[in-house]
């Protein structure tokens, strides 16, 4: 089913502070914590049968869940046990949750975790704000089922990095709207299966949050369908330039867009033609002079890098940000590092390996590298990986989990550029173009699971992902 563009937010831990913040005007933080405690509570007795629990509770409102959880267990006659690893501050409303668990406190949960059925992770979710100590990491490593509160206590909201340690849980519960962190690698993995829960909170607190960063779903981008008065130009052209020695790239590319519905594919090749007019009848090469070519307005879309020399796309590169096309540049063209060659294209699309080439090594994080390169470029900056960031240059950013292992592999890379290429020539936004490209070339990669895909099987897939999404 379509999501809504707003179910799709990802809220920053400190976002999700301000929102907590905002919603406690009207509900109080109790009311917000007893809500997200039956919340847990409610997924946990769909999953598991009764068994004996172990709830860890920390001492910021993670914990507070907890304790809601252990008396909400407990009522429904569960063998619960409780530890408090740091105590709430006096008079806060995790202390008033803790007040409400009627139960013992156990000492010493290193003599119960290993015997426990379940452990409940309360420890930290939002507040994480250091490295989990050497007790809490050899303490959750004895854990065996974990069901986290929020995220695993560990994962850092903001960027799914592990902050010292954390716990894989089989199911992760989290309130509102789902963070960066549960979608980015590593964290992602450490989540198990992801439930987002309503907690009552009101969805108009977001505008005041103005939220940055979305889950790249359906949704958040609309495709155009195909129309009664279509043609091919109103579909759109998309133009690629050939490389004159690695001549697959492109045709890979070619054959992408063609599979995803673009009305015509033209091929400028550097080299000889041949190679490029005997791959398909339906591949339009080009005879005139490339400046000749960039004159004709209908082709407002090329891509530029796919099997190209270095030599041959910077020349190539620069003829074509002069004549204000737009330019999606990909693989030959990151081959230094040169920013100030990229200014003047619409999208790019490196895999870390060429991002790290142009714009240097990842000091912080992915989205913060992904944002900044978007805005000194001024593209649209696709980072391509198992965890593909889109970021655009007015700080928006899309985090891409729809994707299969199976994609890596050699021309995928190429498959995706002709994809991206033939939306932005149907009409679509570059941010819409790129983060609708990403999200079907994962679509097509999920319809080869049952076997090892190659480019072009994958390619062979594009119209029937565009029709799923
Ligand atoms: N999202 C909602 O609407 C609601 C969320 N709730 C839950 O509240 C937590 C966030 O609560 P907060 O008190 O801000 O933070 P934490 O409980 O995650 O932790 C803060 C606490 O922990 C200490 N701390 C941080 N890192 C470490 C560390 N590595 N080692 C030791 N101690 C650490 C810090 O100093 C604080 O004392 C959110 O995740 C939800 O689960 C509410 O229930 C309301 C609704
Ligand atoms: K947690």
């Amino acid at each position: 089913m379509r999501k809504e563009a707003s179910s799709l937010i990802l809220l920053t831990p400190s976002q999700m502070l301000e929102v907590d913040k905002e919603a406690a005007k009207t509900i109080p933080i109790i009311q917000l914590m007893e809500n997200a405690g039956w919340a847990v509570t409610q997924e946990v007795v769909k999953r598991y049968k009764p068994c004996s629990v172990l709830v860890l509770c920390g001492p910021g409102n993670n914990g507070g869940d907890g304790y809601v959880v252990a008396r909400l267990l407990a009522k429904k006659g569960w063998p619960v046990r409780v530890a408090a690893i740091g105590r709430p501050k006096v008079g806060s409303d995790a202390e008033q949750a803790a007040h409400r668990w009627a139960g013992s406190i156990v000492e010493h949960p290193e003599d119960y975790i290993e015997k426990s059925g379940l452990v409940i992770d309360a420890l930290f979710g939002a507040g994480l704000s250091r490295n989990i100590d050497s007790y809490i990491s050899e303490l959750l490593r004895k854990a065996r089922r974990v069901v986290a509160i929020d995220t695993p206590s560990g994962i850092d909201g903001a960027t799914g990095k592990v902050m010292g340690y954390a716990p894989h849980a089989e199911l992760t519960v989290t309130f509102f709207r789902a963070k960066p962190g549960h979608y980015l690698l590593p964290g992602r993995e450490y989540m198990g299966e992801l439930v987002i829960k309503d907690i009552a909170i009101s969805p108009v607190i977001l505008s005041q949050i103005k939220p940055q960063c979305w889950l790249n779903e359906p949704g958040l981008w609309s495709i155009p369908t195909s129309e009664v008065e279509d043609y091919k130009y109103r579909r759109g052209i998309v133009s690629i330039i050939g490389g004159s020695v690695m001549t697959g790239a492109a045709r890979l590319s070619a054959h992408a867009a063609l599979n995803v519905g673009a009305g015509l594919v033209h091929i400028f090749a550097l080299g000889s033609h041949d190679i490029y007019s005997s791959s398909s009848a339906c591949f339009v090469i080009d005879k005139d002079s490339l400046e000749t070519s960039l004159q004709d307005s209908r082709r407002k879309v090329w891509v530029c890098g796919p099997g190209l020399l270095l030599g041959e796309a910077k020349e190539i590169l620069s003829k074509l940000i002069a004549s204000n096309v737009k330019i999606i540049a990909d693989a030959g063209v990151f081959q230094a590092e040169n920013i100030e060659m990229l200014k003047g294209v619409s999208i790019i699309t490196p895999h870390i390996g060429e991002f790290i080439r142009v714009f240097g090594e990842i000091k912080a994080d992915k989205i913060s590298a992904a944002r900044v390169a978007a805005q000194q470029t001024g593209a649209v900056v696709v980072l391509k990986g198992a965890d593909t960031i889109i970021a655009s240059p007015d700080g928006r950013v899309a985090i891409n989990q729809h994707a299969s292992p199976r994609l890596a592999t050699a021309g995928s890379g190429d498959t995706l550029t002709g994809v991206i290429a033939t939306l932005l020539a149907a009409g679509m936004s570059e941010w819409e173009s790129a983060c609708a490209g990403v999200w079907l070339h994962g679509e097509a990669g999920l319809l080869c699971e049952h076997s090892w895909p190659t480019a072009e099987m994958l390619a062979n897939n594009l119209g029937k992902a565009r029709d799923n999404a």
